[in-house]
């Protein structure tokens, strides 16, 4: 399912700050900032609108617009702009604001924060009487006015903020310091949201983490492997000697010769083996590290820019690509590798090694007795894990086929029926 748009609300009382502190976030974060009394103010402003002297009548007033208009100029606004991430300043105000929101728009968009820019009255009036004498050109900056929307904003907006609190959303700032260290502030709730956990919640992110780890693990327990075989070597003297050969990655035997000085001698004696099983086992290789560094990627992508990456279609198809190649990797690398596997185990059996005829190995292999055969267990796990993949990189695919299907319009505002502005 397409990630629905977010909402963060930027609450407080006239004057704390909330249009300065909306037009610094948006530098730094990629989201879009609706005033809803720069919404109001411009529809007020437009001479054909049918609102406008209701509108007027509020603002002058101190009291709340119906939700009606203010949601429908909101709505507007966000699918003008195309985009998913919003900034709204001054909504919702009232109960009234509150329930209008969550019957046309809760479901279909997710509300990230709720920041509270905390501000005494005395600041707030002597902040807006400021703005109104450097011309805002606004109809409240007047002591008259200001008054009454504090009153307002007491009583009707928060408990609006309380009831994000209850939430958990409420963030509160102290909005009296100096602007540059409120922002500060602001920032690093930013910060803190843009990383997300949501994506790790469903199937693409969960299975994905999981990748990462069976990648390493099916990997590793390859090139971290030595086997090793032994036998006894008989001196002919009444002794022997154990002798203990190992088998390295990447599994190229015939280039892994080991001297031994047996009994004695003053010439080494030379162990080799044949055989060479280090494409299956470096293909396997390959595919898990390949696979180990999509998943950390894709891992960082799904933390710190699932919006974008819902958003961006491109990106997906990328991932559902790369996916589906390493699902056919993993498919090919377990199946060869299962094979070499069991060719290495008959090569390095110490049974039939010691059957060998003696002028392959240039040894005197009535010599040899007692052979031991060390464990590839891990080299067992580790086929098993690369089959383990295949079925989760397999069941990704499908995911992500599935979410590039469902998904949502264009710009992800989704397209539904707004009230009607009232008429005034
Ligand atoms: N932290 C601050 N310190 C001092 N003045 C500020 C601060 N934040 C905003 N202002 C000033 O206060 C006035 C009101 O700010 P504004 O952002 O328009 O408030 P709001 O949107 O909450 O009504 C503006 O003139 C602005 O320059
Ligand atoms: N959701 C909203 C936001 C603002 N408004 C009106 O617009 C006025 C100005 O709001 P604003 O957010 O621009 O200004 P401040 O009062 O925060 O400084 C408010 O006093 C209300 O009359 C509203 O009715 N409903």
């Amino acid at each position: 399912m397409a990630a629905l748009p977010e909402v963060v609300f930027v609450l407080g009382g006239p004057g704390s700050g909330k249009g300065t502190q909306c037009s610094k976030i948006i530098k730094e974060f990629e989201f879009v900032h609706l005033s809803a009394g720069d919404l109001l103010r411009d529809e007020q402003a437009n001479k054909e609108s049918e609102v406008g002297q209701l509108i007027e009548y509020h603002i002058v007033n101190g009291t709340i617009v119906p939700v009606e208009i203010t949601c429908e100029l909101l709505h507007k606004a966000m699918k003008a702009s195309g985009k998913h991430k919003f900034l709204i300043d001054g909504f919702p105000r009232n109960e009234d604001n509150l329930s209008g929101w969550t019957k046309n728009m809760a479901d279909k968009t997710v509300v990230k924060l709720v920041l509270c820019m905390d501000c005494s009255d005395d600041i707030c009036i002597e902040r807006c009487m400021g703005r109104g004498a450097a011309g805002s050109g606004r109809s409240d900056d007047n002591l008259t006015s200001l008054k009454k929307r504090l009153v307002t904003f007491r009583s009707a907006t928060l408990p609006i903020v309380e009831h994000y609190d209850k939430l958990g959303l409420l963030r509160r700032i102290n909005a009296e310091r100096p602007a540059e260290q409120v922002v500060f502030a602001l920032l690093c709730y930013f910060g803190v949201m843009i990383v997300t956990v949501q994506p790790f919640l469903e199937p693409r992110g969960f299975i994905r983490a999981l990748e990462f780890i069976f990648a390493i693990a099916a990997f590793a327990s390859v090139t971290n492997f030595v086997g090793s075989i032994g036998f006894d070597y008989d001196c002919g003297t009444g002794k022997t000697e154990a002798v203990r050969l190992t088998v390295p990655y990447p599994f190229h035997l015939g280039s892994h010769s080991e001297n031994k000085i047996l009994c004695g001698a003053t010439k080494p004696t030379k162990f080799t083996f044949f055989g060479d099983y280090s494409s299956d086992a470096q293909f396997f290789v390959g595919t898990g590290v390949l696979s180990m560094l999509w998943a950390m990627i894709t891992v960082a992508v799904y933390l710190l820019g699932e919006q974008n990456y819902r958003l961006d279609k491109r990106l997906r198809y990328v991932d559902f690509g790369l996916t589906l190649v390493l699902a056919t990797f993993w498919l090919a690398g377990s199946g060869a590798w299962a094979n070499g596997l069991s060719g290495l185990k008959h090569e390095t059996d110490p049974v039939e090694y010691i059957r060998t005829p003696q002028f392959l190995y240039g040894l005197d292999m009535a010599k040899l007795h007692n052979p031991r055969s060390g464990s590839f267990a891990a080299l067992t796990i580790s086929v098993l894990l690369g089959f383990l993949n295949f079925i989760m990189w397999t069941g990704n695919t499908w995911f992500l086929y599935k979410e590039l299907k469902d998904e949502q319009g264009e710009n992800g505002v989704p397209n539904q029926s707004v009230p009607a502005a009232a008429g005034p």
